[in-house]
């Protein structure tokens, strides 16, 4: 049993790496009871215990109707679940729970590599009767935690119905979800702009200066719509908070373990060096080479994608992948042409 008697939560949320702490801690904001599940048992421990998740989310003092658990079967009962596990393990997690009928509510943002699958997919694949929806937007998870607003897209597979259910049980005064039945544009703006943001954070590494990041996002975000609108997702689901907003924010900020990432890149280690030792996920660097083989498959250009997936593998300086990004041949602005 999940919580003391009379206390059940309805709530859980899968995942109690940063991100997901951060939403158990913004759900639990107005003293609602809310379960966490965690891979690690002395994790599960220590958040039940001492009310801290210094691993993942270090400095936040977590909510006393916060339950921690390692126990996935029970996390089945509660009819909502925010899915917090990186991109590459959700499939692997969510077998265990393939009966799972409830609303799934998937929050992270990547591509599975090896499938190319979306998350969507790989959700339905491993629950098929799972009613899934996407939760994406400019999301810092140590601000969430703080209490800080922001915004979202919530795209509901179920459409309208599954948002009528969904929106009071995720909304609080300073987490303010908007609604889209757009799943697959929330999914590829947050997929697309962790890989953007290790771009951009190789322009800063390198010292390249404000208007170099500028057109870096601007460009960046012709190719998020290009492939987007090939996949099938709507133009205005990619200009809102799940697609521009999201670029905007993880492109600016050394916050963003994608930018931080970049920026090792850009001050000259390499990519093993840079990938190394992080106990914290960078999307991105999993993302790029899945994307760009995608793009490919789909004759879309992408060489901001490209140039990010050369510098991950090690396979040139950043230097010399800026410089032959600004030797391409000119052309019109035009970001579908
Ligand atoms: N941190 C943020 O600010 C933030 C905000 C929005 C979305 N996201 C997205 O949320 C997702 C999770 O990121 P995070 O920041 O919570 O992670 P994190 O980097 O803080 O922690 C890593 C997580 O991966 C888990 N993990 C490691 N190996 C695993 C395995 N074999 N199987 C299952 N889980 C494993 C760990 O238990 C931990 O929960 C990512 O897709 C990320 O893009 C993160
Ligand atoms: O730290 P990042 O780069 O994974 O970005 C975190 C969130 O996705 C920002 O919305």
């Amino acid at each position: 049993m999940i919580g003391a008697p009379g206390t059940a939560p309805a709530i859980g949320v899968i995942g109690a790496g940063a991100w997901g702490t951060a939403l158990a801690q913004m759900l639990a904001s107005d003293g609602r009871p809310v379960a966490l599940w965690a891979r690690e048992e002395s994790l599960v421990a220590t958040i039940n215990h001492e009310r801290r998740n210094p691993t993942y989310l270090p400095g936040a003092e977590l909510a006393e109707t916060i339950t921690a658990t390692t126990d996935l079967a029970t996390m089945a009962t509660l009819p909502v679940l925010l899915w917090v596990t990186p991109a590459q393990f959700l499939g692997q997690v969510l077998s265990g729970l393939p009966d799972y009928a409830g609303d799934l509510v998937l929050c992270a943002k990547g591509i599975e590599a090896g499938s190319g699958r979306l998350m969507a997919e790989v959700a339905h694949a491993a629950a098929p009767a799972a009613h899934v929806a996407v939760l994406s937007g400019p999301t810092f998870a140590h601000e969430v935690a703080a209490g800080l607003p922001t915004a979202v897209t919530l795209a509901c597979s179920g459409g309208e119905t599954q948002w009528q259910r969904l929106a009071p049980a995720v909304a609080r005064p300073t987490f303010r979800p908007y609604y889209s039945a757009d799943v697959i544009g929330a999914e590829i703006g947050g997929a697309v702009k962790n890989v953007l943001a290790i771009a951009c954070g190789v322009v800063d590494g390198l010292g390249l200066g404000q208007n170099a990041r500028a057109a870096l996002i601007s460009r960046g975000f012709a190719e998020m719509q290009r492939f987007g609108l090939a996949m099938g997702a709507q133009a205005e689901t990619l200009a809102g908070l799940s697609g521009l907003g999201d670029l905007v924010l993880t492109c600016s900020s050394a916050s963003s373990r994608n930018f931080s990432l970049g920026k090792a890149l850009g001050e000259g280690q390499s990519a093993s060096e840079a990938l190394s030792g992080r106990n914290t996920v960078a999307e991105g660097a999993y993302t790029a080479p899945v994307l760009a083989d995608l793009a490919r498959q789909k004759e879309i250009a992408m060489p901001l994608v490209d140039a990010v997936v050369t510098l991950v593998r090690g396979q040139a300086p950043a230097r010399d992948v800026v410089a032959s990004l600004l030797a391409r041949p000119l052309r019109a602005e035009r970001p579908l042409g």
